[in-house]
């Protein structure tokens, strides 16, 4: 099966277009000032009005206070925040409380203890982000570009909803959806000729490999 696709980092009107028309299912934006990718609410609200509807809008922050996540969810009315940092399981709590927006919660992982952080989540999350650890020195908690050992989540409970992400392109990620079987994926640098610059042709790509994976993809378990 086809899993869900997020493109994220967008910054411009073609690179949002052609990842819906692509497939996408989600769009992220990025609301991080250290990022390459960061971007304006106010464009980002813009950029998401091409696709509402289409593609679920995701708002990416990193341990946001409230007046940020309050002009965020205003000006680009996200159907998903995404958070990148060390938001608690209370904060999660309180923000879906607060919002009524459902949160995906990103962890960083390396080892199969890594996995152990998102046991007080479980039930507050909607969903799991499984990102690499940032390299020693890295500005960024996620976008990155590096992957982590995909082998670390066969120890995962299968009912927990994740996307893959961390360093995917079009060359691993056949690899990837067969080593972990992820209902979800999201990339941002697989997709860029340069920090922040989406590339089209690099995403189409990703789409084709993808689909070609999504075909290839065993029937184990069915009788047919
Ligand atoms: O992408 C960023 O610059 C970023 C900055 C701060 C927090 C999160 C960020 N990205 C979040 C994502 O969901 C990325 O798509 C994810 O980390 C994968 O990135 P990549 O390894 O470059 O595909």
């Amino acid at each position: 099966m086809r899993p869900d696709i997020k493109i994220c980092g967008l910054k411009t009107p073609e690179a949002v277009d052609r990842a819906v028309e692509r497939g996408a299912t989600h769009v992220g934006f990025i609301f991080f000032g250290k990022s390459p990718r960061n971007i304006e609410p106010d464009l980002a609200g813009v950029l998401a009005d091409r696709v509402r509807g289409r593609a679920k809008i995701v708002a990416v922050t990193v341990d946001a206070d409230n007046d940020d996540l309050d002009e965020i969810i205003a000006l680009v009315r996200p159907d998903i925040l995404q958070f990148h940092g060390a938001e608690s399981p209370e904060r999660v709590l309180t923000v879906k409380a607060v919002t009524g927006l459902p949160v995906m919660k990103a962890f960083s992982i390396r080892e199969p203890d890594d996995l152990k952080r998102i046991e007080p989540y479980i039930g507050i999350a909607d969903r799991f982000l499984f990102d690499a650890k940032p390299p020693v020195g890295s500005d960024l908690p996620g976008g990155n570009g590096v992957s982590f050992d995909w082998r670390v989540l066969r120890t995962l409970d299968p009912n927990v909803e994740y996307m893959l992400s961390g360093g995917l392109n079009r060359d691993n990620i056949a690899d990837a959806l067969r080593e972990t079987g992820a209902r979800g994926i999201d990339v941002s640098s697989g997709v860029e000729s340069a920090p922040g610059v989406k590339d089209l042709d690099k995403m189409d790509e990703f789409f084709a490999a993808v689909e070609r994976a999504s075909v290839r993809e065993p029937v184990s378990g069915s009788a047919q």
